[in-house]
């Protein structure tokens, strides 16, 4: 294990009051997963220097609002990276099984550690590609942040459900441009009831913005 960055305490953005309510009892254990990525997330390269002082607000909790989409099921989040927004949609709903798809060995073997060391029993890592996962056709939603534009996206992440699966894709304040870039992916996919989810509104500065859709129930 490396060395915690020095001063990551201090440069930590305080706890905002929407954590208590994005995670209710679930917060302790989103507080030491925040707390373990902003004193390793730097040195591993899994979030950027300037992060710390937004890490909740920005990352955190912007990542376990998509929570309450999240149906019973199997779901699968694409390129976890640091576990977000997997490792907190495990956190905030211990009734749903994340499998977290991520290809790179130091990414997958901090998401290993961060399961064992905040005793989800209701995740698995695997490392691969989001094409070469064995997951085709058997997933009810898929989630995925930060990854890529929705035009590479679906193709990426819509084979993986199962029919009548959905996609939580979470996006920026530029989705609406990405989704008529995106528009033959969508014909190619048959994907239905297309909608922006934004959340948050009241509760974070930044809303998050989720790309919502669902692959037919018939193939
Ligand atoms: C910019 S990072 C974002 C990580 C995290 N989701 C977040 O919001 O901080 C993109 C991640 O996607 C992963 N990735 C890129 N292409 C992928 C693919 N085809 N299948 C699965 N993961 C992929 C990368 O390895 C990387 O960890």
């Amino acid at each position: 294990m490396t060395d915690p960055s020095p001063g990551w305490r201090e440069a930590l953005e305080p706890e905002p009051a929407a954590a208590a309510a994005v995670f209710g009892e679930h917060l302790p254990t989103a507080r030491r997963f925040t707390e373990n990525l902003a004193q390793y997330g730097e040195e591993l390269g899994l979030i950027g220097p300037l992060e710390l002082p937004r890490l909740w607000s920005r990352h955190v909790v912007n990542s376990g609002l998509v929570a309450p989409l999240l149906r019973s099921g199997l779901i699968g989040d694409v390129g976890s990276g640091a576990g977000l927004p997997g490792i907190l949609l495990a956190i905030a709903r211990p009734d749903v099984h994340l499998t977290l798809i991520e290809p790179m060995e130091r990414r997958v073997a901090w998401l290993n550690r961060q399961v064992g060391e905040l005793g989800l029993d209701n995740v698995d890592v695997v490392r691969a590609r989001a094409e070469e996962a064995k997951l085709k056709g058997r997933l009810d939603q898929v989630t995925a942040r930060a990854v890529s534009a929705l035009r590479t996206l679906i193709p990426i992440t819509a084979p993986l459900l199962r029919p009548g699966g959905e996609l939580v894709l979470m996006k920026g304040g530029g989705v609406e441009g990405e989704i008529g870039a995106a528009e033959k992916a969508i014909r190619k996919y048959r994907l239905q009831d297309v909608e922006v989810v934004v959340l948050g509104e009241g509760v974070v500065d930044d809303v998050t913005r989720v790309f919502r859709a669902r692959v037919p129930v018939q193939a």
